[in-house]
């Protein structure tokens, strides 16, 4: 299996790509000049285009995807706030980007050549979203709305319309700041990381009605934690094994196991990794995590211990100026 990482520097306007090996290593494949400064990234579940976020001037730009991972732009369309997190629907037909500081979230067509198009309908008035997901049925976008301490719910159409679902969010506890999502592989459940807090959150799918519910709150801080808790990204890797989020303040990645349901995680470690990391990934078949350090401009590949879900430092990249996302993407062929 071929696998490329894709890692955004928005100080520097630039993506790196680099292809991992086997053994963790990467090489670097191509560094691209993005037309603005570049923050979320998505794939688009073919594997053939990626979508970036940009400022100062609000857009989506459209990267062609060619057999070898490297990039080529395709298209630019215009956002309605600044873009804070980008994702898109499971049959990779809408787009979605929450803004954070414009309090909305857009959605996007996307045309039979791939390209992300101006918005068709923009929710407004959700208080500081932190990410727009859509859930395993692709019919339900949960939008965690940092500022009202909730995840928004909204039922998503085959028409790309996002209608308050009939429960209109999950509440988390007071101050909590849900901020991004995870789903286990089978489908029955969701995990949400709460920056100011320094908590996740588990919820439970109700097979029977789709409803949502939450079913446990973990500390995700070392037990004799004080300083302030600045809570950033979330991933499970591809067997639903292990869980890892990662925290700004501390430059630590928190290690946790699922059980085998995915209703019950339990912290089992730390890892120090770059420093500030607010965007993290793992690679498709669960092997390495792969860490940008905003304030170290550098990113890092630790290797995942398959018994235990512990993590060991393997070898750190320079990249661009203030790298805070990454994407890894399985070549196809
Ligand atoms: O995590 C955070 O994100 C918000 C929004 O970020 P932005 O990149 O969309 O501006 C940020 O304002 C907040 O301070 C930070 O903790």
């Amino acid at each position: 299996m071929k696998q490329v990482v894709y890692v955004a520097s928005p100080e520097s306007q630039q993506i790196h790509a680099f292809h991992l090996g086997e053994e963790g290593e990467l090489s670097l494949l191509q560094t691209v000049d993005v037309p603005g400064q570049v923050q979320p990234m998505v794939l688009h579940p073919d594997g053939h285009r990626l979508y970036v976020g940009v400022r100062p001037e609000f857009g989506v730009v459209t990267y062609n995807i060619a057999h070898d991972g490297t990039l080529q732009q395709a298209a630019m369309a215009p956002l309605p706030g600044s873009p804070t997190h980008v994702g898109v629907d499971l049959q990779g037909r809408f787009l979605f980007s929450a803004s954070y500081s414009f309090n909305n979230v857009s959605i996007h067509p996307i045309n039979e050549k791939g390209e992300a198009l101006a918005p068709i309908h923009v929710l407004e008035d959700i208080q500081a979203p932190h990410s727009a997901n859509i859930d395993p049925t692709n019919q339900l976008l949960m939008i965690p709305a940092l500022k009202e301490d909730r995840i928004r719910l909204f039922d998503f159409s085959l028409q790309g319309e996002a209608t308050p679902h009939h429960i209109p969010a999950l509440q988390t506890a007071a101050g909590a700041g849900p901020r991004h999502m995870a789903f286990h592989p089978n489908q029955h459940f969701a995990y949400c990381v709460n920056e100011l807090n320094g908590s996740v959150d588990v919820y439970q799918r109700d097979v029977t009605n789709g409803q949502y519910r939450m079913v446990q709150t973990l500390d995700i801080m070392p037990s004799d934690f004080k300083e302030t808790r600045w809570a950033a990204d979330i991933h499970i890797t591809p067997d639903g094994k292990y869980l890892y989020t990662s925290d700004r303040g501390s430059s630590l990645i928190s290690v946790l196991t699922v059980s085998e349901d995915g209703s019950v995680l339990t912290l089992v470690g730390h890892h120090a990794t770059q420093t500030q990391p607010r965007g993290f990934n793992i690679d498709h078949r669960g092997r390495f995590v792969i860490t940008a350090g905003q304030k170290s401009d550098a990113i890092e590949v630790a290797k995942i211990d398959q018994n235990s879900g512990a993590l060991t430092t393997l070898k750190t990249y320079p990249v661009g100026k203030g790298p805070m996302w990454v994407s890894i993407l399985e070549l196809k062929n």
